[in-house]
């Protein structure tokens, strides 16, 4: 008599079926309420209640039967994923609504949605969907692709896969730079079906891991889309492309969509459904959002940033400065000044750990966080009250991400943008936009200004490695105003050097070097020195790669020291904030390590950004690639999703 089967392979054997089953239905479902090409489910009205019960019309019907279809129960998708959404999550949001009925049925999607509205969900259902009805497993390698161009974004979305896709048997991965353990990674990436990226530590795999294979590719999905194909990421994304199949599907989702068609062919989509959900929208920035402006000479911005944060220390705050020094310094200054709530600061020069753990911080506190734009898009920090942008974005995209942080999905939220009187042109932009901001402008209460200009004097006295940071502060902003493209908004020239050196408590305007620009008859010297400002990132080599000189890692290369290579600079999330070129106050002598190879490389931070060779020396040999998080609860690779 034969041995009873064992009772687990006997269940495994009837889920197989079931699973089988529920997909044989699933395809059924999705092929008969097929929406038409280029309709819009949001749109289309929903069946009459004459509708024969059963098969409802799909392509051409004249009415979607989705349109009815609110809740994600409704949609035709796995259990699984199903009870993983309903942990969270019951009824769609637009975006959701309108992507999901053509991303299901395997169509590519151009997304646009404003900023906190669901955007996420809109794609990593149809990735899990499509890997699950292909009946995807571990020994089938790479399935999808989901590049992000920040780490904290990747870390959150990764988050959100993990949360959807919780009674999956598909293995997830988060590749991105700042951890040690390269080996274990390169060691198991084949075994994860779905990565979450950023571009620089995908590429790397690409070029550097053996096997890594991504032939079997369903679907890339580029998260912030534009961001991830404007000039920062370009060879990166480029070289990508160039490694994963053209026959597969590809979703784009963006609060700013791109709508450039070169770019759109570099990623090859084929017949895309553009969604634009919040097209008719009179805004393009969340209803529930205020926004105000107002005038705020240069010298006076410390000063209108303290009395703001002290009169709103019940509040979570989200302050924008244009460069890592100035966070650094703002973050220091007021630290030791004491305003009443709890202080943090983000920006690409972190070490990875200590960034997430500041991003999971803020998210979890009422605190002032000072960051650079590495926050500025995705980032979905719950609770934000206030956005303050100290520093005026470089453009309206950034302004409308910035902005994004609060106020999202059904919250409300407030921004304030300070401009300096020479700044007032961004302001007329903003008011003329397609869609509209509606942004206000006041007059700052001069009555409630609190001067602090005095005590930051002092602080410099008392540490004098405040000067440091204070010094920095100047010429960084400086040399980010002077880079800035948009000459309408942003003129150095017509900057108050000697004001703004003593609003920050400095005592002598730092001598910076000249830049051909003659201010009324006064020379501002300000030259174009680029500093790689993600130093201890971890890099990837893409190109030319010339000689390396070895500074110690875990340090911030002293800019003002070293006499670097002219290039223009872009930090890791693709703000310029060059360090202009101070007078050497001291030779430091570069130890040229003639044992590093000379390659023939370009070298990339971890969000794809090109860095200066001399950055290559900083990463140290060990940079490379991250392994999947090293959070406890993240560390075993095969992630039950
Ligand atoms: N259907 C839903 N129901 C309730 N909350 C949702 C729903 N979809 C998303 N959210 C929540 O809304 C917030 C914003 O979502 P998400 O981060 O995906 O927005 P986004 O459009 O990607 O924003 P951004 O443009 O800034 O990247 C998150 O907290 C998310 O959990």
């Amino acid at each position: 008599m034969r041995r009873p089967k064992p009772r687990q392979s006997l269940t495994r054997k009837k889920r197989r079926l079931q699973e089988a089953e529920e997909i044989e239905l699933l395809d059924s479902w999705i092929e008969a309420m097929k929406p038409a090409s280029g309709t819009n489910p949001l749109a289309v009205t929903p069946p009459p209640p004459s509708a024969p019960a059963g098969r409802l019309p799909g392509a051409g019907g004249g009415f979607s039967p989705y349109a009815g279809c609110k809740l994600f129960s409704q949609l035709p998708i796995s259990r699984r994923t199903k009870d993983g959404l309903a942990r969270k999550y019951t009824e769609m949001s637009e975006i959701q609504r309108a992507s999901l009925p053509h991303s299901l049925c395997g169509r590519d999607i151009l997304g646009a949605a404003k900023t906190g509205s669901g955007k996420t969900l809109a794609f990593i259902i149809p990735v899990i969907e499509k890997l699950y009805k292909a009946r995807w497993g571990p020994e089938d390698g790479v399935g999808s692709i989901i590049i992000s161009p920040t780490k904290e974004l990747a870390g959150q979305l990764f988050e959100e896969l993990k949360t959807v896709g919780k009674y999956h048997t598909l293995s997830a991965g988060l590749l991105v730079g700042g951890r040690k353990d390269v080996d274990a990674e390169k060691q198991r990436v084949n075994t994860l079906n779905i990565l979450v990226c950023t571009p620089g530590r995908l590429l790397q795999h690409m070029d550097e891991t053996p096997n890594f294979d991504c032939s079997q590719l369903q679907v890339l999905v580029l998260d912030e889309a534009d961001r991830i194909l404007d000039h920062g990421f370009r060879e990166q994304v480029d070289a990508i492309i160039s490694q994963i199949p053209r026959v597969r599907q590809t979703l784009l989702f963006s609060a700013t969509q791109t709508k450039s068609v070169k770019d759109l062919a570099r990623v090859s989509l084929k017949d895309p459904e553009y969604i634009s959900v919040h097209a008719e929208s009179v805004t393009a920035t969340p209803e529930r959002l205020k926004q105000l402006a107002m005038i705020v000479p240069l010298e006076q911005k410390l000063n209108m940033l303290w009395s703001f944060i002290r009169r709103h220390l019940k509040s979570k705050i989200l302050v924008f400065l244009s460069s890592c020094k100035q966070v650094k310094f703002v973050y220091e200054a007021f630290k030791k000044l004491r305003p009443g709530i709890p202080l943090k600061c983000l920006h690409g020069r972190m070490k990875h750990d200590v960034r997430m753990a500041i991003y999971l911080e803020f998210c979890q506190s009422t605190s002032v966080l000072f960051s650079t734009d590495v926050a500025s898009r995705g980032l979905d920090f719950p609770a934000v009250d206030w956005v303050v942008q100290v520093d005026c974005p470089e453009d309206i995209p950034t302004y409308i991400h910035r902005v994004g942080r609060t106020a999202r999905f059904t919250s409300d939220g407030r921004s304030v943008l300070f401009l300096t009187p020479s700044e007032k042109e961004m302001l007329k932009k903003l008011q003329s936009a397609e869609p509209k901001i509606p942004i206000l402008s006041r007059e700052p209460r001069k009555e409630k200004l609190e001067q602090i200009s005095a005590r930051l004097s002092s602080l410099l006295v008392q540490y004098p490695e405040m000067q440091q940071l204070a010094k920095r502060a100047f010429v960084t902003y400086l040399k980010s105003v002077h880079l800035q493209k948009d000459k309408e908004v942003f003129d150095v020239t017509k900057l108050p050097l000697e004001e703004f050196a003593a609003s920050l408590g400095l005592a002598i305007t730092p001598k910076i070097r000249f830049i051909n620009q003659k201010k009324k008859g006064q020379k501002v010297l300000v030259e174009a020195v680029h500093e790689q400002e993600d130093g201890i990132d971890d890099s990837y080599k893409v190109a030319n790669r010339k000689p390396q000189s070895s500074v110690k890692l875990n340090e911030e290369p002293e800019e003002d020291d070293i006499l670097l290579p002219k290039k223009t600079i872009i930090d890791e999330e693709g703000n310029r904030d060059a360090e202009p070129g101070t007078r050497v106050l001291k030779k430091k002598k570069l130890k040229i390590n003639v044992h590093r190879p000379v390659g023939t490389r370009l070298k990339y931070d971890e969000e794809g950004n090109i860095m200066p060779p001399l950055a290559a020396a900083i990463a140290g040999p060990e940079s490379g690639n991250a392994v999947l998080r090293t959070d406890k609860g993240d560390r075993h690779p095969s992630l039950r999703l």
